[in-house]
């Protein structure tokens, strides 16, 4: 395939984003290693922008971002694409929604995937970003659509923007790839505070009234407005 000059010139783009957004899952502890990884929808063209399987976060470099199509068929790039581009492809089908997914084995939360237990909304910031709790995904194999479908079918029932799949790690969509990381970074520290909180005793949920008002209010009032325009 031949990106029009539009599309390439928007792939650029995409290309330093995914890199940049990628030195943030080793800044806040998300990855060991090569584990995790970020992909981003391209605007208006059935492609996305993943990271190359298997290269150390310091040797990633825009140009080493792999664009395949969303059956997750490479068109550009000279690696070989994610693990999880056929997961990631899946999600952009089904979800015309999301613009970005990251995937990490973040400590706490994948320790939580271990188990299979949901991540329960006992703190005000687990009702602002997930509005409610942190579901859990079935386990699927890795390197083909499997992944996918967990994410989609899991999340189809929750406002949540993360999902804990079994024995695996955290999968975390959003409009934008920034928008997934910092899902997937709020759901570390949601984790991490929750299981806390539990060797001390049995947290107290938050109300469903109050988690809903309380994500209503994050998702359209806090921060400044031109950020949500
Ligand atoms: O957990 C998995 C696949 O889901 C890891 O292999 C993944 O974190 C990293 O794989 P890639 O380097 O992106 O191929």
């Amino acid at each position: 395939m031949t990106l029009t000059q539009d599309v390439a010139r928007t792939v650029a783009g995409l290309r330093d984003d995914v890199c940049a957004l990628h030195a943030e899952l080793p800044r806040y502890g998300l990855v060991a290693w090569t584990a995790g990884n970020v992909s981003a929808r391209v605007p208006g063209a059935e492609l996305l922008v993943i990271k190359p399987s298997g290269v150390r976060y310091e040797d990633l470099t825009p140009q080493s971002m792999v664009v395949c199509d969303l059956d997750g068929t490479v068109v550009e790039g000279d690696h070989a694409p994610s693990s999880d581009t056929a997961a990631q492809a899946y999600v952009y089908r089904h979800r015309a929604d999301v613009g970005g997914v990251v995937h990490t084995h973040s400590p706490y939360a994948t320790a939580w995937a271990a188990r299979a237990e949901p991540v329960p909304c006992v703190l005000t910031m687990c009702a602002d970003e997930f509005g409610g709790d942190i579901p859990v995904g079935p386990f699927a194999m890795i390197g083909d659509d499997s992944i996918g479908r967990g994410i989609v079918e899991t999340l189809a029932g929750s406002r949540s923007p993360a999902v804990l799949m079994q024995n695996h790690g955290v999968f975390a969509v959003g409009p934008t790839a920034r928008d997934a990381v910092k899902a997937a970074v709020m759901c570390e520290d949601v984790a991490r505070t929750t299981h806390l909180a539990r060797q001390l005793g049995a947290p107290v949920p938050v109300s469903e009234a109050d988690t809903d008002r309380l994500f209503e209010r994050y998702q359209h009032v806090y921060g400044q407005q031109e950020e949500r325009s």
